[in-house]
């Protein structure tokens, strides 16, 4: 059993070579309990990680370790305790979602009655609960993936590897989608890996974010580390029409820098003065102060900064 706060995943200088492509080169990166976005664009190397990760598929050079378990050696064991959602849908169009789920349930080695009871148990938090007996064929792709995720957590992985499950999704089922991730990572005490192109969308999902591109690790770090502060504020002032203009001004003439941004001050709180200067400021100009909001980056300005996206 891994220790308590152990990484989920560890790989030391992982390359994975196919005939023509080094899919991974040399890619050494923890990752910890919880949910964690895999963030590349597309041919970064996302999928064959999770290959590697279900010991389907070898390295050619370097290790990975899933849940402590060498992927090379524990192929088996690991697939035992891990669930995983494939990219493409391979899924039978004639059965129903309940027939699919229970048969998943029980290749994984869950006795018949347990698998049942899972079955009804996921099939209803991934909101599948009336439509359950009607044949997959007639779903559409959003509760598509909604099956795949089902059979994914069926057998109560420790983890499970999500291959780009937002993917051909309308805005509205994919924000169904991450809500779900969020659960499943935070309720159901599930650590996730999920893999995505599209960094916006991971932000509000995943407490940690792997970027990789061509095979490399970009960047390894908490959501909240790679989004930090920008050293800037927004300040909202009340009073009559002009009164933001004279805030900044002056906030310019006590040295603090200021800029119009709107109807507000975008305020830079490099100096430690600031934030009281503001105060005295709005105070002195017999004004109210109506919010004070910190700016921080988003992943996709991160993403863009270490040249990542394209
Ligand atoms: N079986 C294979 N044989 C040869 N090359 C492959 C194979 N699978 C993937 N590749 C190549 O390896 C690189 C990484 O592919 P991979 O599928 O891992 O990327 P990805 O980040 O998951 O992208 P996508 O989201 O498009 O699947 C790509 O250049 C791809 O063309």
């Amino acid at each position: 059993m891994p220790r308590v706060g152990a990484p989920v995943v560890q790989t030391r200088d992982l390359t994975v070579q196919y005939p023509r492509v080094r899919a991974l080169d040399a890619l050494s990166v923890d990752v910890p309990a919880g949910v964690t976005g895999i963030v590349g664009v597309n041919g970064a190397g996302k999928s064959t990680l999770i290959k590697v990760l279900l010991g389907l598929l070898a390295p050619t050079a370097g290790e990975a370790r899933v849940l402590d378990m060498d992927t090379r050696t524990h192929g088996a064991a690991i697939r035992a305790v891990v669930g995983y959602m494939p990219e493409h849908d391979a899924l039978p169009p004639d059965v129903s979602a309940a027939e699919f789920v229970l048969h998943m349930a029980q290749v994984s080695g869950l006795p018949r009655t347990d698998a049942r009871e899972r079955t009804a148990d996921v099939l209803r938090h991934v909101g599948l609960a009336e439509e359950r007996h009607r044949p997959i064929g007639g779903y559409s792709t959003g509760m598509r993936q909604r099956v795949k995720l089902a059979q994914a957590i069926v057998h109560d992985p420790r983890l499970v590897l999500l291959d780009e499950p937002t993917n051909g999704l309308d805005p509205r089922s994919r924000d169904d989608m991450l809500d779900l991730i969020s659960r499943i990572g935070h309720d159901f005490g599930i650590s996730v890996i999920v893999t995505s192109h599209l960094l916006g969308e991971l932000e509000r999902t995943a407490d940690h974010v792997v970027v990789i591109d061509s095979g490399r690790l970009l960047r390894a770090s908490a959501t909240t580390d790679l989004t930090q502060t920008t050293g800037t504020v927004l300040v909202e002032v009340l009073g009559p029409y002009g009164s933001d203009r004279r805030v900044g001004q002056a906030l310019l003439d006590r040295g603090i820098q200021a800029a119009p941004d709107g109807d507000r001050i975008r305020v830079r709180i490099d100096d430690p003065r600031a934030l009281d200067v503001v105060r005295d400021v709005v105070t002195d100009l017999g004004l109210g102060l109506v919010r004070v909001q910190e700016i921080h980056h988003t992943l996709e300005e991160v993403f863009e900064a270490t040249g990542g996206a394209r």
